[in-house]
Parts: structure tokens; C-alpha cells; sequence
């Protein structure tokens, strides 16, 4: 049986500011303000690190979304450095949503780390980053998001042991993903949410959905499966330079998708007695008397 806590909503900023932390800002108070999302989430990468001296030099694959002349220099455009995070995360403080960010290296782990937030996300591509995920399990308190994008069932069973192992899992929570931008319905195979409930919900804390489609349906679809944190990536125009706003949500669809899964989860019940007071007007109204 699913136990329907809340939905825990997460507006996925990543890279969405296009290197503006004012941007970010404004970002920020409308996903929570406005949307009412739990949790506004950005990304920080150490680029030197995390990618080889070759794809720093290499161009943009698809310059049309390019902030700079190589991968590297596009992706040091749209990084804030740890004091901007450590700002950003005041600022989120202050209006009372948690502030969170994915960490795609080592350096980053470290660095994010020191500014304590109440949970980091490691993304699909860095969940076998085994020596960063062993650093964080011994250094890190708070809670780890783990995404299993372009992951196989093998090294997902890996995953969940490596914590187990450590006596990190029950702060784990686990997100389905496709990794595609955007994602076609029949690629979101939203039944692996019920796999890795029935597989893995007592080994972790909870499960969770990253959804890179269109719309939002099917994020009220993950959340009736068992997945009880949604990230969806948030922007504030689907046409602006980047790789993500085409499948992220615009503030009214963030809204809604909020308002949905709420009521959604106050829907997800058991009638409290055979003939609810709503229905007893009706009945004798209606009800074939014979
Ligand atoms: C890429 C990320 O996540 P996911 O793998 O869930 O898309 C991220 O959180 O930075």
C-alpha cells in the first residue's frame, strides 16, 4: 500500500538564469511566492574538473544554445560561484523555501557542502561518481537526492547497496528520470516508479520523480505511482537560449502542477463511511426506493 504523504515539489532553476543571479532571484520568489514550490534547486559544477581538457576546448553540440565560443566557456557563463550560492541561499532562506543544488564533481560536492543545505541532488550522470558519493556520506548531514537516469538495473542495485552499506539510505531519496530534453510520453515509463517502490521503499527514504516532458500530467501520474518529491525544471520563457527551457515549466504551469498534486493528494483516500454527508441529500433525493 503507497503511503500518500504531501507531494514535495521542487522547481529545478539549473541553469535557467542564464548566469543573472538578480535573474535567479526573481526566479526564485516566483516559484516560491507565486507557485508554491517547496524547493527551489540549482546546479554547480567545478567545469575544469569535471570535464576533460578536450570537451572544455570542444564547441557548444549545439551552438544554437551556446553562451560562449567553447563547451567549457559556456558552461563557466552560466555557473555562480560558491559565495553567489551561499547568497542565493540567504535569499531563499529569508523567504522560507529550501534552497538546493545538484553537485557534478568532487570540488563541488566540497564546496557546496560547507554552506550546509538541507539536501544536495546528485544527478543521473554523476550516480557513479562512487568517490564523491563516498565524501559526502562520510562529511555531508543532510539529505541525498539521487537521480537513476541512463542507469542500468545493475548499477542501481550497486547504488542502493553502496548507501546501505554506509547507513546513508534513509535519507536517500530516489528519482525516476529519463534523461531527453524533452521527453516523449512513452519514453517517461512512468511504471519504473512502482519498480523501484516495490524494489527499493523500505531501503530508502523516499521516491521521487525528475520529469523532463511537456505538460503535466503525468507528474499527477507519478505521484498516484508513489513518488512523493516532483522536480520539474522551471523557466520563466520556454523560448529562451538554453537546453532546458523547452521542457521546463512556465510559472502558470508550475502553479497549476502544484495545485493539481495538492489536491490530488487530499483526493487519494478511502470514503470515511459507506454514504459520506455530500452524497446523504442526494440519496434520499435519488436513490430508487423500490
Ligand atoms: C541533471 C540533473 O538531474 P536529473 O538527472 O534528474 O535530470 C540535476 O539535478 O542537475
Amino acid at each position: 500500500m503507497i503511503r500518500y504523504e504531501e507531494p514535495k515539489i521542487i522547481a529545478e532553476i539549473g541553469c535557467n538564469h542564464k548566469g543573472d543571479i538578480e535573474l535567479a532571484k526573481e526566479m526564485i520568489m516566483i516559484a516560491s511566492v507565486y507557485c508554491k514550490a517547496d524547493v527551489v534547486k540549482f546546479q554547480k559544477r567545478n567545469n575544469r574538473e569535471l570535464l576533460s581538457e578536450a570537451q572544455y576546448n570542444a564547441p557548444h553540440p549545439n551552438p544554437i544554445n551556446s553562451y560562449g565560443k567553447t563547451y567549457g566557456e559556456h558552461r563557466e557563463f552560466l555557473e555562480f560561484t560558491i559565495e553567489q550560492n551561499l547568497e542565493i541561499k540567504k535569499f531563499c532562506d529569508d523567504l522560507g523555501v529550501i534552497y538546493s543544488t545538484s553537485v557534478w564533481d568532487l570540488t563541488s560536492a566540497k564546496e557546496i557542502s560547507s554552506i550546509e543545505p538541507k539536501m544536495i541532488k546528485i544527478p543521473s550522470a554523476i550516480n557513479n561518481h562512487y568517490q564523491m558519493l563516498s565524501w559526502l556520506c562520510e562529511n555531508y548531514q543532510g539529505e541525498i537526492h539521487i537521480s537513476t537516469g541512463m542507469t542500468t538495473k545493475a548499477e542501481l542495485d550497486e547504488l542502493i547497496e553502496f548507501f546501505v552499506e554506509r547507513d546513508r539510505n534513509h535519507d536517500v531519496v530516489l528519482y525516476n528520470c529519463t534523461s531527453g530534453y524533452p521527453v516523449p510520453p512513452e519514453d517517461v515509463s512512468l511504471l519504473e516508479i512502482a519498480y523501484l517502490r516495490e524494489k527499493y521503499s523500505e531501503k530508502v527514504k523516499y521516491i521521487g520523480f525528475s520529469g523532463h516532458h511537456l505538460g503535466i500530467a503525468l507528474d499527477v501520474a507519478a505521484y498516484t505511482l508513489g513518488a512523493t518529491w516532483i522536480e520539474r525544471h522551471f523557466t520563466l520563457d520556454r523560448t529562451w537560449k538554453g537546453t532546458d527551457h523547452s521542457a521546463s515549466l512556465e510559472p502558470e504551469d508550475l502553479k497549476l502542477l502544484i495545485k493539481n498534486l495538492k489536491e490530488t493528494h487530499k483526493a487519494l483516500n478511502f470514503k470515511k463511511e459507506d454514504i459520506l454527508d455530500i452524497e446523504k441529500i442526494q440519496r434520499n433525493k435519488l436513490k430508487y426506493k423500490g
